[in-house]
């Protein structure tokens, strides 16, 4: 084993911008090794954000993260991070509710948690649709941890030139496939 699986280190504290093939972008920022908070700027659930999500994370190679985690409204989401390639690639479970009224979910997530677990709990679950995409990471920085200013207004009130306007040194450049 040339490297601990244990040492989460490298991803702790990071947040990323990264856009799914079907052009949703999300962005994620790991606030410490069992919580991220996230938000969605654009695609079918757009609009959507989240803090306070608990999570595992392990490391599975030397750059690459795995996160997963259940959502209140039922929704199950494993990504994988390849920091070396700056490859994303995410499955979601979404429950049929989330399918058949994806509006419902897109909100700041942490005021309407009742609501959330309602919807769960009514239905309909099944069948589950299972998403299964790869996204292109475009921006990562260090951000500490347990940072709440980093994801701290929903998506629609950031600034037009995001995330250019924090650094652009964080900008990532892009890398040939690891895939090829
Ligand atoms: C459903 C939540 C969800 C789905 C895909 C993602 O990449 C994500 O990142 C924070 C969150």
């Amino acid at each position: 084993m040339d490297f601990n699986k244990d040492d989460v280190s490298g991803f702790v504290g990071k947040s990323f911008i990264y856009i799914y093939d079907a052009g949703w972008r999300y962005e994620l920022y790991v606030k410490n090794e069992v919580t991220i908070d996230y938000r969605v700027h654009s695609g079918i659930v757009a609009g959507r954000w989240v803090k306070d999500q608990a999570v595992n994370i392990v490391r599975i190679a030397k750059d690459v993260y795995r996160v997963s985690w259940s959502e209140p409204t039922g929704n199950n989401v494993a990504l994988s991070l390849n920091l070396h390639n700056y490859i994303v690639h995410g499955t979601i479970f979404f429950p049929r509710w989330v399918i058949n009224d994806p509006k419902k979910i897109a909100c700041f997530q942490n005021e309407y948690l009742n609501e959330m677990e309602a919807y769960r709990e009514a239905g309909p679950v099944y069948p589950i649709e299972v998403v299964d995409s790869f996204a292109t990471l475009i921006y990562m920085r260090d951000c500490g941890i347990n940072n709440e200013e980093v994801i701290a207004c929903p998506p629609s009130e950031l600034p037009d030139n995001y995330p250019e306007c924090l650094s652009d040194k964080n900008l990532l450049p892009k890398k040939e496939s690891a895939l090829a």
